[in-house]
């Protein structure tokens, strides 16, 4: 007997040493990622004279850069100088490089950032994401990017990113866009002639928040064109389920205790809360693959189709591994679940910004008109001649985007230790790329950076700036979107088709205040006044 419990005593310690083991490890680990790692990073820069804020031990410089941000009127001036940092989207730039110069070092949480605005420094670092190059996405947007959308080409690096990614590619190209015009068309018309109906029973001119039809105008053209005419209602569910599990994940990232080991594994409300939305949104996400998969088997459709959705089953093989080096059925579930709100998110928030742009400009809004009168014609018959003859409104577009790019930070990380330029870069420390900066900096842009001025464009985007890497709003290299041709098309027809029937003038109901959370946005939308031609 004496010897069984001794046996149990026995194993009762080495379960506790070894537990005790696990714990001391894990905290290690944990001390390791939010002390000495950002200390470490902290020392080799300033040798190299980067300064920046004082290390603040987990949460970093963010509290004092949100705190500065808040410092500014719900409703921001509208006046014509846009040469600021833009405070309500990036505070802690307007706070840290008027103090600190070009490039900063600061805090976001624990991982260490080194901000930079040179076009030299950015073209090379988003360069260095080919395969086997010196950056990938940062953890920190890396584990974000993929908790909303799962492992889709943009969450993927290396091998498996070219497989995804060429397999993506010929449903962008422009010979395969012309075929989906006359979707775009048909996916903005219901929207747009609910406003001529709302203006023509107001008396001709009505005071209109437009946030929510152009949000749903660019589901409308994703679902017609990448999933099919009947995909729109549960797309637009996703989407809704998407934006709220954003809201869940961006509220759980501000809490320190996200971010100790083992925490969100927990069953705690907001854990239960995440795993219940993510598992809603697979599910919408393969009833809209199965259901073309089971037309195509049963016989209903002869083929997947040629659009998005077909062109990808088309290319898979049947496995469901989620890291298998493979397109696979995995990377079609994957990739839908992505392009749904890739496809939406960025071009609804550019266009509310050019609606209010051009409400705001009149004289460039008179030129687009013309414009478009003059290309399109009376009737809404747009092709692909017509539509790049709007010089234009191609303008616009470029300066709306250089002064509200939706995308205006990328971060990237060293994979190992290099150089940029000057500067030593040691491995696992990130680079923030400060992308709406650069495009208001008066060194790329010359003396009239502060101003709204399409015309800047006039003789095509490489010449708009020197050198031509200034302006990314699309991103660069081998990561860049891969979406550029399909979103120049649809944005050039939309514009077209509002300015063919509406004045659009300022409205006093509009309050002026552009945020940043997955990309940036008017915080309390777009009022414009709409008034029939
Ligand atoms: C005005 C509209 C748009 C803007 C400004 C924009 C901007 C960007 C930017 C900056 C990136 C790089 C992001 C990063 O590296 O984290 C990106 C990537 C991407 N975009 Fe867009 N985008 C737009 C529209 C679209 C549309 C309409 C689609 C799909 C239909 C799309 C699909 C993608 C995909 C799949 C990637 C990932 C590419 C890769 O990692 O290889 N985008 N976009």
């Amino acid at each position: 007997m004496e010897t069984a419990s001794e046996v149990r005593n026995a194993i009762l310690v080495v379960a506790l040493t070894l537990a005790a083991s696990a714990v001391i490890v894990n905290l290690l680990a944990f001390m390791r990622t939010v002390l000495w790692e950002p200390l470490r990073l902290k020392r080799v820069m300033q040798r190299q004279g980067v300064g920046g804020p004082p290390f603040r031990f987990l949460v970093g410089n963010l509290p004092e850069a949100a705190a500065h941000g808040q410092t500014f009127p719900e409703a921001l001036p509208t006046d014509d100088d846009f040469s600021d940092f833009s405070p309500t989207v990036t505070p802690q730039y307007s706070l840290y490089f008027p103090k600190y110069g070009k490039r900063f070092l600061y805090w976001w949480g624990s991982e260490t950032r080194l901000v930079v605005r040179e076009p030299e420094l950015v073209k090379r670092v988003l360069d260095g994401m080919k395969v086997g190059g010196d950056f990938e996405r940062s953890h920190l947007e890396s584990f974000i990017v993929t908790a909303l959308n799962g492992k889709g080409v943009h969450s993927l690096d290396g091998k498996k990113w070219a497989i995804d990614r060429q397999t993506l590619k010929p449903f962008f190209h422009q010979e395969a866009l012309k075929g989906m015009i006359a979707a775009m068309v048909n996916a903005a018309a219901s929207e747009i002639h609910k406003w001529e109906q709302m203006v023509a029973q107001a008396g001709g001119s009505l005071d209109y928040g437009v946030e929510t039809d152009v949000h749903a105008i660019s589901g409308k053209v994703i679902s017609y064109t990448a999933f099919g005419y009947d995909s729109y209602e549960t797309g637009k569910q996703l989407y809704g389920l998407q934006t709220q599990y954003l809201e869940v994940l961006y509220a759980a990232c501000r809490e320190l205790t996200f971010w100790f080991p083992g925490y969100r594994r927990l069953p705690t409300k907001r854990n239960k809360l995440m795993t219940e939305l993510d598992a809603r949104i697979n599910g919408l996400v393969h009833k809209l693959v199965d259901t073309r998969r089971n037309a195509v088997k049963q016989e209903q459709m002869s083929s997947y189709g040629n659009d998005l959705l077909g062109r990808m089953l088309a290319a898979a093989s049947d496995g469901d591994d989620d890291a298998a080096l493979e397109f696979n059925l995995a990377s079609v579930y994957n990739n839908a679940r992505l392009v749904y709100f890739a496809g939406q998110e960025s071009v609804s928030q550019t266009l509310n910004f050019a609606l209010m742009m051009l409400a705001r400009f009149p004289e460039w809004q008179d030129l687009a008109r013309e414009e478009i009168l003059s290309a399109i014609g009376d009737d809404e018959d747009f092709n692909s001649n017509k539509l790049s003859r709007l010089k234009v409104v191609e303008m616009i577009l470029n300066e709306v985007m250089r002064l509200y790019p939706t995308v205006p930070i990328l971060t990237r990380v060293a994979k190992r230790d290099t150089h940029l330029e000057d500067l030593f870069i040691p491995k696992g420390l990130s680079l923030e790329l400060a992308i709406q900066a650069m495009h208001r900096d008066p060194k790329y842009w010359g003396e009239d950076v502060g101003k709204f001025n399409p015309g800047r464009f006039a003789n095509g985007v490489s010449k708009a700036c020197t050198p031509p890497q200034a302006f990314v709003p699309f991103s660069y290299g081998p990561k860049n979107c891969i979406a550029i041709n399909f979103t120049m098309v649809e944005m050039k027809i939309i514009v077209s088709m509002v300015l063919r029937r509406f004045q659009l003038l300022p409205s006093p109901n509009y309050k002026h205040h552009p945020q940043f959370g997955m990309t940036q946005t008017p915080k309390y939308g777009v009022h414009i006044i709409l008034k029939a031609l």
